[in-house]
């Protein structure tokens, strides 16, 4: 498993659960990745809108993929373990067994997914109370947080779930506990989706407004009464049963970890980015925005003083890069929605077919069939009258509205591969124009961002890289190691290690710059038209909303 000539000497294990696979790496002082692996994780969607998954099946998932990416090494070079994970829900009972989050009682799920939209009753009644913890949250709360969902299992499953759950965990300190034995929590995942203060704790009234109560009755042992900054060590390492697991040795250092987008952005934001000819090296970074592409997108900027842009999730301080304040923007689905148009339209057997007869995987060959069929014009010019509102699973940010829906105008009776292509490039269009949405919502605030620094799955997509550079005007920068979230998770292992003495050292010494992306300035006017019908889609749908709700 080891590649390239590197030199032996201290390296760290990332460990990177996403919502579709969990990838590791192993990964030196210089942020090089020495080794990487991947494993698919199941994923269940029992009813619409729920989401949910297995812990046992994602530590068993963590374990194969550490062992491969250390197989053959000397494992005395390894000095430090970071994880990070999406943001979803895990619930344990007393003795740390699974407990089921679903009505029909299956145990093995036991994780409420991110991206799961159940809770949403239980949401409107949390933004209703207008409690002041909403206020560093774009100031309405999401239903993909933990809040929400907490109280749903309360009202629905509470014999059941509710009453036996002894540990609620956000997904990247649950494997933090399995490697250690400590129930500490990430001030990363407290503050961005539990409310918990960086600077005041937990908030007792907020509890007790929503109905939860029961959590500042037993002083918050469920939810997480130590909280740690992101890469403290926690305990005494690696417990000897997790390093049996996962094939390392006992006793390293374990860091506290991270949600994915935020080790995303430790992975990025911090590169030297000197004889690239960009705006931002004469900058701040806090002019860098992170940009981290999977199922969703999370757009993460920095900056020294609280900023509150309505509807962006935020100001959150130290959650990412310490002692600065982040807003998060997002989009909830992105490669999923992407994935979604491509594999649901008629002509995916036909596309699939062909990319497979050429060894491309489908997205390279949507890239270059469409190509093929631009002629002489831009690729960006083939959408001039088809437009998509991407906001099928509902806008996070900035409208912060889970009620908004998809949308595709310019629609043919024709459904052929050049019909699949140009919808493919309309959606990632609208991505991209979603993404400048965001960005405004953030200048407008206070933010000054001139850079754009993209990883994740839909980075290695040319097309993708390209239109977000195009539409937002703003040159983008991709890393040297395509995996830069596990980069950032190899940061967490590495601080925990005491090898760097902050996340700000190893964030510099390990983000390198790979490749620069520049917009196409003379294609502005037409992208500028076009972000101009993507408000109008919008706009519409709030009409076609409020005429059907009308007598
Ligand atoms: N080589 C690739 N080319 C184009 N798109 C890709 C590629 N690999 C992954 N993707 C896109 O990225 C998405 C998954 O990104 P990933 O970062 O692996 O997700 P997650 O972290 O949520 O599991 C997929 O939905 C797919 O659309
Ligand atoms: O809410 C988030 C971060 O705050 C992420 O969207 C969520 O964790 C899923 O990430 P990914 O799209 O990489 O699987």
């Amino acid at each position: 498993m080891l590649g390239g000539d590197q030199e032996p000497g201290c390296c760290y294990v990332g460990v990177d659960v996403g919502t579709g696979s969990v990838r590791a790496a192993l990964v030196d002082q210089r942020g090089v990745l020495l080794a990487f692996a991947d494993q698919p994780i199941h994923k269940w969607e029992p009813e619409f809108n729920h989401h949910e998954q297995s812990s046992e099946d994602i530590w068993a998932a963590c374990c194969v993929v550490t062992k491969k990416v250390v197989q053959g090494i000397d494992l005395n070079r390894i000095r430090g373990l970071g994880f990070d994970a999406t943001c979803s829900l895990v619930v344990l009972d007393k003795q740390f067994h699974p407990v089921p989050v679903n009505h029909e009682g299956d145990s093995h799920r036991n994780i409420i997914m991110w991206l799961d939209h159940r809770a949403v009753s239980q949401v409107h009644r949390i933004n209703e109370t207008k409690h002041s913890v909403l206020q560093y949250v774009g100031g309405v709360m999401s239903v993909e947080m933990q809040a929400p969902k907490l109280l749903w299992l309360k009202e629905n499953l509470r014999e059941t779930c509710w009453d036996k759950a002894g540990h609620f965990f956000d997904l990247p300190d649950f494997l933090s506990w399995k490697a250690t034995g400590v129930t500490a929590r990430s001030l990363c995942s407290l503050v961005c989706k539990w409310t918990y203060s960086a600077e005041k704790g937990w908030d007792d009234s907020f509890w007790k407004m929503i109905g939860l109560e029961d959590f500042v009755a037993d002083n918050y042992s469920k939810i997480g009464n130590q909280v740690l900054p992101p890469g403290a060590s926690l305990g005494n390492g690696l417990t000897p049963e997790a390093a049996r697991d996962l094939g390392l040795p006992a006793g390293i250092a374990v860091a506290a970890s991270l949600i994915d987008a935020h080790a995303g952005g430790l992975g990025v934001i911090g590169a030297d980015v000197r004889g690239h000819g960009l705006a931002c090296e004469r900058q701040p970074v806090t002019s860098r925005l992170a940009v981290i592409c999977g199922t969703s997108s999370c757009h993460m900027g920095i900056s020294k003083d609280p900023i509150f842009v309505p509807g962006v999730w935020g100001p959150y301080f130290s959650a990412m890069v310490p002692e600065f304040w982040l807003n998060e923007g997002g989009q909830s689905v992105t490669g999923k929605l992407i994935d979604h148009m491509v594999q649901g339209h008629a002509a995916f057997s036909e596309l699939q077919a062909k990319a497979t007869a050429r060894c491309q995987s489908v997205y390279a060959y949507l890239n270059s069939h469409l190509d093929l069929i631009k002629k002489a014009q831009p690729v960006g010019f083939l959408t001039v009258d088809l437009h998509v509102w991407p906001d099928f699973h509902g806008n996070r940010s900035p409208l912060a509205d889970l009620t908004l829906k998809g949308m595709v105008t310019g629609l043919k009776l024709s459904q052929d591969l050049d019909d699949l292509a140009i919808l493919y490039l309309a959606t990632v269009q609208a991505i991209a124009f979603g993404t400048r949405l965001i960005i405004e919502a953030m200048q407008a605030a206070g933010h000054s961002i001139s850079t754009l620094f993209l990883c994740g799955g839909l980075s290695k997509n040319p097309l993708f890289v390209q239109m977000h550079a195009d539409i937002t005007g703003m040159p983008v920068v991709l890393s040297q190691e395509v995996e830069s979230v596990l980069v950032g998770a190899a940061i967490l292992g590495a601080c925990a290690s005491g090898d760097f003495a902050s996340v700000q050292e190893a964030m510099a010494r390990m983000s390198k710059v790979g490749k620069v992306v520049f917009p196409r300035l003379e294609d502005k006017r037409y992208y500028d038209k076009k972000y101009q019908v993507f408000l109008k889609l919008v706009e519409h749908q709030k009409e076609y909303a409020a005429i059907m709700k009308g007598d």
